[in-house]
């Protein structure tokens, strides 16, 4: 240990024990005093306070802070050293600079920001841009108040080179569990931009296989939430992600981070929820079926404008529906008056000046609401009228079987109603709604039109009928959100972030995802120019994740050669320099069985201690056949099939489509072979997701002749056979 790493450890352990001495000195007088349960509002909202701070105390005690950073402000001649943990504190003495400062606070983005060199840096502060030098930055791990690692990535008195990257390099080779972390410590300055982006922009990121989407889209959610305090309420806040394994897995991210209460939902149980109405139960598994298991090999249907998904997610039903609500409000209102009894009129006139004039601010579904209110006033005044009590009582009874008449002459404003007319699946409001219809692809009316005749409604209706909703009612205060995280947003449709566009303040978003990865291309987006101009270019900001975080060299050069033959993809990720060991490229041995070679492939990994281990298959019943036959050996082998909540970590077999947005240590892709994987981009797609699954180690087990894409001679990166 040379001198001066033992120096900084001392003084970074004397540092920690003045700390935690603090932190329990605070703890203890806080705990002291009693809790208020009266009524006061003033006691409740000090207790509030109280109890908030008795908790983030208690959570930041095992590990108060993870970074240092030495930092001198232009003009005060002075170098401080600023502490940067999950949660900040001030001594309680006035006057004292804080001990611990959160590291979402404007100078805590220098720790970030700061890429090395001898310059000044800088960090916009709410009184304006400050300046300075830097002249530590430190990494320090301490667990359960305990300092077990130290350690320098910027020192300005050995020469003020760039920041390395040795801790970074030191977490990500750690082994991970069965959930997604949080970063705080080692955030990388492109992920830093982001996460700090400001809050009225739908950001729109293309980022590389483990890049850090997902994590940083957690993050930002953290941050939006400390800087914009009094606009951003996290009960205000959705995350739209893929399935619920996948919530499952990045649930802990936020709590980690000190945050609750923000929505983590798919779009289809958040849609249909709003809506009142019952997806299809068949629907996701036809889905993946059709489009993943039927054919392995031959490759991917192909995909165009015109099927299903991508026009039913496309801005020109969009459009149709715009028509349709327009041409229908046009022709909503009655040819005739009303008359509730024979004598009494009301002039059509009459009505059209409350629906067209008076009540036109409204949307359409209450428009009709409040006429038909107003009618009902209407034709009590007029009983009152009535010369007796005996003809009253004969002329509320005609007017109320006219008037239930009247308003059955009305349309239905209702979402699912108007989707099943202008589909040609109920009676049409008129000729008018062919015309539109026929605007709609031959084979999509007609199998749209067979399921809405049997209620079946599917995913991929859901932004139509949401689009609906929007214009026949008004969204509620409570139906509004502050910011919209989409995860996987490569899947997402054009239409559907145009209506969540109506659902947000601001265009409020964060929207992430990697063209390279899009396997639901069937109704994703093929460009993100598709997504940005729904907004104004003032309104959104794109930026681009490069860097790769995940996996070793090996696996992401490895990958990136799928990218580019296979996909012709020039997104290729630039790895951390991490080395690993060599991608392993295995044949199947002649007479033996794959199922033997597959379960020698996980032991074998098994027995390197790695924690999460899996065998992706190319098709669910690859999948579950697989799992069947190896379970005899692993009983806690997981079958991962889309059905489950969560996600348990440990082993697992499951179908490649399935392994998108998780990762494991180690990573077996069974079947890379022709026989499985065609030579098209799609398929190449599905074999990138795969390999870029795997954290450390990447084994390919194959038959006889592989894609083109899966490069086979030995190389750097690359060995053959079994080791
Ligand atoms: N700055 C960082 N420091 C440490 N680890 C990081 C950093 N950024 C990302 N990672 C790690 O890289 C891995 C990938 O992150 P994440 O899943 O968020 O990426 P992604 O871009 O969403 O991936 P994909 O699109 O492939 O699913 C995770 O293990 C995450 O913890």
């Amino acid at each position: 240990m040379s001198q001066s790493f033992q120096s900084a450890y001392q003084e970074e352990e004397s540092r920690l024990r003045e700390v935690i001495v603090e932190i329990d000195r605070q703890l203890e007088r806080l705990r002291s005093i009693p809790v208020y349960t009266g009524h006061d509002f003033t006691e409740q909202v000090l207790e509030a306070g109280r109890e908030e701070k008795r908790q983030a105390l208690a959570k930041s005690l095992p590990e108060p802070y993870f970074g240092r950073l030495d930092f001198q402000e232009n003009g005060t001649g002075e170098k401080k050293p600023l502490y940067i943990g999950k949660v900040g504190f001030d001594k309680e003495e006035a006057g004292d600079h804080p001990m611990v400062i959160d590291w979402r606070a404007p100078v805590a983005s220098l720790f970030y920001s700061f890429t090395g060199g001898t310059e000044p840096a800088s960090f916009e502060a709410p009184e304006g841009l400050i300046e300075g030098l830097v002249y530590l930055k430190r990494n320090v791990v301490i667990r359960k108040q305990i300092l077990e690692r130290v350690s320098d990535t910027y020192n300005r008195e050995s020469g003020g080179p760039a920041v390395n990257d040795e801790f970074l390099v030191y977490r990500l080779g750690e082994n991970k569990d069965n959930r997604l972390r949080d970063i705080v410590s080692t955030i990388q300055a492109e992920q830093d931009k982001i996460i700090r982006a400001a809050k009225n922009t739908a950001l729109i990121i293309q980022g590389v296989a483990g890049s850090g989407k997902t994590t940083v889209a957690l993050h930002r959610l953290a941050y939006l939430l400390y800087q914009y305090k009094e606009q951003v309420h996290a009960e205000k806040m959705i995350i739209f992600a893929p399935n619920l394994m996948f919530l499952d897995y990045i649930s802990d991210v936020l709590p980690e981070l000190g945050v609750g209460d923000i929505q983590q939902r798919t779009f289809g149980d958040w849609a249909a929820e709003l809506l009142g109405i019952e997806l299809f139960s068949g629907d996701h598994a036809q889905t993946l079926h059709r489009w993943f298991e039927s054919e392995p090999g031959r490759g991917t249907p192909d995909v165009n404008d015109e099927v299903s998904g991508r026009y039913k997610g496309s801005l020109r039903l969009m459009g149709l529906i715009r028509r349709f609500v327009e041409r229908m409000e046009r022709n909503a209102l009655p040819d005739e008056d009303f008359s509730p009894w024979d004598g009494a009129v009301l002039k059509r006139e009459a009505i059209a000046e409350w629906f067209e004039q008076e009540y036109k601010p409204y949307p359409l579904a209450k428009r009709k609401e409040r006429l038909l209110a107003r009618l009902h006033r209407w034709i009590e005044m007029e009983l009152k009228k009535s010369p007796s009590g005996a003809v009253m009582k004969e002329r509320k009874k005609k007017a109320s079987q006219r008037e239930k008449a009247y308003a059955n002459r009305w349309p239905k404003f209702e979402p699912l109603a108007l989707y099943k007319q202008l589909f040609g699946a109920s009676k049409a409001a008129g000729a008018w709604v062919e015309e539109l219809s026929a605007e709609i692809p031959a084979d999509v009316l007609k199998a749209t039109r067979k399921d809405l005749k049997q209620n079946i409604v599917r995913e991929e209706d859901l932004p139509a009928l949401l689009y609906f909703h929007c214009l026949l009612n008004d969204i509620t205060g409570e139906q509004r959100f502050d910011h919209i995280v989409i995860d996987e947003a490569q899947d997402f449709s054009p239409f559907q972030v145009a209506v969540l566009d109506l659902f947000v303040r601001g265009h409020s978003f964060t929207i992430l995802g990697d063209l390279s990865q899009g396997i639901h291309a069937y109704r994703g987006v093929h460009a993100w120019e598709e997504m940005s101009s729904l907004f104004k270019e003032e309104e959104t900001a794109y930026f681009a994740l490069t860097r790769s975080y995940r996996s070793t060299m090996e696996i992401i050069e490895f990958a990136n050669g799928i990218l580019e033959k296979g996909v012709g993809s020039d997104l290729l990720a630039v790895p951390v320099f991490r080395s690993g060991d060599a991608v392993r490229l295995i044949p199947y041995a002649s007479g033996s069985s794959r199922t033997k070679d597959l379960k020698r492939a996980m032991e074998s990994l098994i027995a390197k201690d790695y924690r999460t281990v899996a065998i992706l298959t190319r098709t669910l019943l690859e999948a579950e056949a697989l799992h069947e036959e190896l379970r005899a050996a692993w009983p806690e082998l997981n079958l991962i099939d889309g059905s489950e909540g969560t996600y348990q970590g440990g082993y697992s077999v499951l179908p490649v489509y399935l392994s998108k947005g998780l990762e494991f240590d180690a990573v077996i892709v069974a079947d890379a072979d022709a026989g499985h994987y065609a030579e098209k981009a799609w398929d190449a797609k599905l074999m990138y997701v795969g390999c870029t699954r795997a954290l450390h180690e990447l084994w390919l087990l194959h038959g006889e002749a592989r894609p083109s894409y899966v490069t086979a001679e030995a190389s750097d990166i690359t060995a053959i056979g079994w080791p």
